[in-house]
C-alpha cells in the first residue's frame, strides 16, 4: 500500500466495463503542483490501484472476465487482505460504475470520453469512482490516481486527468446527478440510466419485468450496483449447514442448505474444498429444490439436467436426488412425506398437491454442450451420469425422465452484480438467437418428461422475452402441458411474483434474478 494515504481507503461499495471509448491521446490542461524544485514529485507505485487499473484494461483490451482475472491478478502481484479487497472494490465498482462517470467526466472535460486515449480514461474513471463512491479522502483519490497515470500512460494524459479529477471533486455524486443524468419527467429511463449506471435498454428491460413501477425499477438497478453476499450450499447427504456454521458461516433466509459468508476464502473450507459444499446464490438452490418439492404420481427415479454446466444446479440435485430433501422445510415436511416399507415415496406423491420432501433414490442425467463445462459437472456431482450433449438433439428416449431442470443459456440479466462488466457487454440482438434455443430446450424437455411428469424452466434474467414469453409462446402450441403455480413450492419465500411463475429479485431477496416455471406434462 502506498503512503498517499490509503489508510481509510475503505469503499462505501461501488462496483464495473467494456470500453466504449477509442480515439486520440490527450492534449494537457491543468498540472499538478510540483515540489520547490518545480519539478513534480516522484510518483508513488500503489499495488492496489495498479492491480484494479489492470483489470479494467484487461477487460477493455481483451474483453476479460473480471471476476475470473482478479483472483489470478491478486495472486500474482501477492496482494492478499484489505489491499486485495481495496483492488477488488475499486476495479469492480468503477466497472459497475462508469455508465454515470463517463457522463461525469463529460461535463468536466473538453473531450468526450469515448475521444479519450482508453487508457487514460479507465484511469480517469478509476479516480472518478474513488472521489464520487468510496471513503477515500479527495487528496488521496486524485494524487493516486495522476501518479498511477503518470507511470502507465504519460506525464502530459497526467495533468489532464489531475484537471479533470480536481473538477469532479468539486461536487459530490448526489450533486453531480441533476446535472448529468435527464430531467426524470421527461426522460425516466434515461434519468435512471446515467443514476445507476445501466444501458438504457436494460433499464427498460426491468422496467418492463417489474410491472412498469419506476421506483421498484430504481431499487432494482441500485441493488445491482451492491457487492452480492457470498452464500454457500450444503450439498444434502454430502455436507450439513451445521458443518458450514461451525466454519465461520451464518444461517441464512431461505434455503435449507444455504448459509452465508462474510468474510474469507470459500475455498478454504473443507466441506467446499472437497465439493461437499460449494458456492452457490440462494435463488439457484431454491430453483433446483421446487422441482424436486412438486408431487409427481408414480415412479421418481430418473431426472435429466439438461444444461447442466458448471454444475451448481445439477450438485444439488444429485445430491437430493441420490440423499433425498432430508432438511425439507419442519413447516411441511412431516405431513409430506410418507415413506413406503421400501424407503420409497409413491404414496406422499400421489395424494399429495403441495410441496413434498423427496426422500432419495433417484439418479441424474447431466447434460452438457460444452466439454469443458460438462467435466465441471463431474466435478460437482458425485453419482449423476455426466454426458457432453446438445439437449436440442436429445441423446435419450423420449417421455422417460420423472424430473427435468432447464437452466437455459439467457441474457444473465439477473446476475449483474456478480459480473460487473456485462451489463455493458450484453446485446439485445442476442435476444432472438437466445430465445429460439431457449424454446427449442424447453420443447425439448417437454418431450423427455413422461406424462405426470413435471419440467422445471429457469432463467438468470427477469428479462420477459426470456422467461414469460418463452414459457407461453411454448406452451401454448402444446396441449399435454399444465403450468404450476411455482410460488406454492416455494412456501418460505414471499415476493415472488403475481404467479404462476416465480421471480427472485436482488432487491427483495438479495438473491440473483432467477425466473422459475414449473410445467407438469399431461
Ligand atoms: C445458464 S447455464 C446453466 C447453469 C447450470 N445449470 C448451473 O446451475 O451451474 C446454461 C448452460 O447451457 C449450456 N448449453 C447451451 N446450449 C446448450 C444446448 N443446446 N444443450 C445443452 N446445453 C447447452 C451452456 O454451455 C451453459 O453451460
Amino acid at each position: 500500500m502506498s503512503d498517499r494515504g490509503t489508510g481509510g481507503d475503505v469503499p462505501r461499495g461501488g462496483h464495473g466495463p467494456g470500453n466504449r471509448s477509442r480515439g486520440g491521446q490527450t492534449g494537457a490542461s491543468g498540472g499538478r503542483g510540483g515540489g520547490r524544485s518545480g519539478r513534480p514529485p516522484r510518483p508513488v507505485r500503489d499495488e492496489a490501484r495498479n492491480v484494479a487499473y489492470d483489470l479494467l484494461r484487461a477487460v477493455d483490451e481483451r474483453d476479460a472476465y473480471a471476476n475470473l482475472l482478479m483472483p489470478t491478478l491478486l495472486r500474482e502481484r501477492r496482494l492478499s487482505g484489505r489491499d486485495a479487497g481495496l483492488a477488488t472494490e475499486l476495479a469492480y465498482g468503477t466497472l459497475r460504475g462508469l455508465g454515470t462517470y463517463d457522463e461525469i467526466i463529460a461535463a468536466c472535460s473538453d473531450r468526450a470520453p469515448e475521444d479519450l486515449d482508453p487508457p487514460l480514461l479507465d484511469a480517469i474513471r478509476l479516480g472518478v469512482h474513488q472521489l464520487l463512491k468510496t471513503r477515500v479522502p479527495p487528496h488521496a483519490a486524485v494524487g493516486t490516481t495522476v501518479d498511477l497515470v503518470r507511470l502507465r500512460v504519460g506525464t502530459g494524459a497526467s495533468k489532464y486527468a489531475n484537471a479533470v479529477l480536481r473538477k469532479v471533486a468539486g461536487r459530490s455524486l448526489e450533486q453531480w446527478l441533476p446535472i448529468v443524468a435527464p430531467d426524470p419527467d421527461q426522460d425516466p429511463i434515461g434519468h435512471l440510466a446515467v443514476a445507476h449506471s445501466h444501458p438504457r435498454w436494460i433499464v427498460t428491460a426491468m422496467r418492463d419485468a417489474v410491472g412498469g413501477d419506476f421506483e421498484e425499477t430504481a431499487a432494482l438497478l441500485a441493488a445491482d450496483n451492491e457487492r452480492p453476499r457470498v452464500t454457500l450450499v450444503a450439498r444434502p447427504g454430502r455436507a450439513s449447514v451445521e458443518e458450514l456454521l461451525t466454519s465461520g458461516a451464518e444461517p441464512a433466509r431461505y434455503s435449507p442448505y444455504a448459509a452465508y459468508l462474510s468474510e474469507g476464502d470459500p475455498g478454504s473450507i473443507q466441506a467446499v474444498a472437497e465439493a461437499r459444499a460449494a458456492v452457490q446464490d440462494e435463488a439457484s438452490q431454491l430453483v433446483a429444490l421446487a422441482l424436486t418439492r412438486v408431487p409427481v404420481a408414480g415412479g421418481d427415479s430418473r431426472w435429466l439436467d439438461l444444461c447442466a454446466g458448471p454444475g451448481g444446479k445439477a450438485g444439488l440435485l444429485d445430491a437430493i436426488a441420490v440423499h433425498g430433501d432430508e432438511a425439507g422445510s419442519p413447516a411441511w415436511k412431516p405431513d409430506a412425506v410418507l415413506r413406503e416399507p421400501d424407503g420409497r415415496s409413491e404414496t406422499a406423491r400421489e395424494g399429495a398437491s403441495g410441496p413434498v420432501a423427496f426422500p432419495g433414490g433417484a439418479r441424474l442425467l447431466a447434460a452438457e454442450l460444452q466439454y469443458h463445462r460438462a467435466r465441471l459437472v463431474r466435478q460437482a456431482t458425485r453419482e449423476a451420469v455426466v454426458i457432453t450433449a446438445d439437449g436440442t438433439v436429445p441423446a435419450w428416449r423420449a417421455g422417460v425422465f420423472d424430473r427435468v431442470m432447464v437452466d437455459a443459456p439467457c441474457t444473465g440479466l439477473g446476475a449483474l452484480r456478480r459480473r460487473p462488466e456485462a451489463r455493458w457487454r450484453r446485446d439485445p440482438r442476442s435476444l432472438p438467437d437466445l430465445g429460439r434455443l431457449q424454446r427449442g430446450l424447453l420443447t425439448s424437455a417437454l418431450e423427455a418428461v413422461r406424462p405426470g411428469g413435471v419440467v422445471a424452466y429457469v432463467t438468470c434474467s427477469p428479462h420477459l422475452a426470456e422467461t414469460a414469453v418463452v414459457v407461453g409462446d411454448v406452451s401454448a402450441g402444446r396441449d399435454d402441458v399444465e403450468t404450476l403455480d411455482a410460488r406454492a413450492y416455494l412456501p418460505e419465500v414471499d415476493g415472488l411474483g403475481e404467479g404462476p411463475y416465480a421471480q427472485f429479485w436482488p432487491h427483495r431477496h438479495g438473491t440473483d434474478g432467477m425466473f422459475l416455471a414449473l410445467l407438469r406434462r399431461r
